[in-house]
C-alpha cells in the first residue's frame, strides 16, 4: 500500500494522525505561503494546503502526500500565527468573549490524483481576564499557534463550547481526512 508522506512541520497534525493510528512519513515542503490573490478565505486556505503537498520534499512516485493550513477568522480578518507577544496579546484581547472560525485545508495527492477540501468549526470564547492574558502569553503556548491559542493544551481554559469537528481546530480534521484516504484508495 502506498505510504503516507505528511508535509507539515506542525507537530499537532503528526500527533493527531498517531493517535487514530494512521501511520505516516513527516517531510519537509518548500512551499512559501503567499497571502494574497485568494477569491476567499476558504479557497485561501485549500491553496496553501495545496502548494505545501505538492512541493513536499523526498515523496516517491507512488507516495500519498498531505498537506494542510490552519487559520482562525474573526470578523472576516485571518488571524494567523502571532509574530511577538505584542501580537498574541492583541489576538487573545480579540477573540475574548466573542466567537471565531477556525478553517483548515487540507490537500491529499496520490500519483497524480488530488483531492483539496476544507473543514470549519466555531469556537465560542470566554471574556479573558487581563492576568489570565498575561499568563497565558508567559507560558509560550500561543506562539505557534493561530490566533494565539491551542485547544489541546492550556487553551481549553477559554474555550466555553464548538460547534464542528474538534480536531480541525487542533490542524487537521482527521476524521474526514480518513474519509477522503479511503476514497481514494478504493477502500470504502
Ligand atoms: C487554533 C489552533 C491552532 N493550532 C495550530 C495548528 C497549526 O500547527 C498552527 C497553524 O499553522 P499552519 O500554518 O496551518 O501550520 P504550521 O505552520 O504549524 O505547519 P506547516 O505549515 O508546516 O504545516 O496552529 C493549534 O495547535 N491549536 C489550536 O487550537
Amino acid at each position: 500500500m502506498a505510504e503516507l508522506y505528511l508535509a507539515s512541520r506542525s507537530p499537532r497534525r503528526t500527533e493527531l494522525l498517531t493517535q487514530v493510528g494512521i501511520d505516516h512519513i513527516v517531510v519537509s515542503s518548500t512551499y512559501e505561503e503567499p497571502n494574497e490573490g485568494y477569491e476567499n478565505l476558504t479557497e485561501m486556505v485549500k491553496a496553501q494546503a495545496l502548494g505545501k503537498a505538492r512541493c513536499a520534499v523526498g515523496v516517491p512516485g507512488d507516495g500519498f502526500v498531505l498537506g494542510a493550513d490552519t487559520i482562525v477568522v474573526l470578523d472576516g480578518d485571518v488571524l494567523g500565527k502571532p509574530h511577538s507577544e505584542d501580537e498574541a496579546r492583541l489576538m487573545l484581547q480579540r477573540l475574548s468573549g466573542r466567537v471565531h472560525s477556525v478553517i483548515t485545508g487540507v490537500a491529499l495527492l496520490l500519483k497524480g490524483k488530488e483531492r483539496v477540501f476544507h473543514n470549519e468549526t466555531k469556537v465560542y470564547f470566554k471574556s479573558l481576564a487581563p492576568f489570565e492574558i498575561e499568563s497565558y502569553i508567559a507560558s509560550g503556548e500561543p506562539m505557534d499557534k493561530a490566533g494565539a491559542y491551542g485547544i489541546q493544551g492550556k487553551g481549553a481554559l477559554w474555550v466555553e463550547k464548538i460547534e464542528g469537528s474538534y480536531t480541525n481546530v487542533v490542524g487537521l480534521p482527521v476524521e474526514q481526512v480518513y474519509d477522503v484516504l479511503c476514497e481514494m484508495l478504493g477502500a470504502k
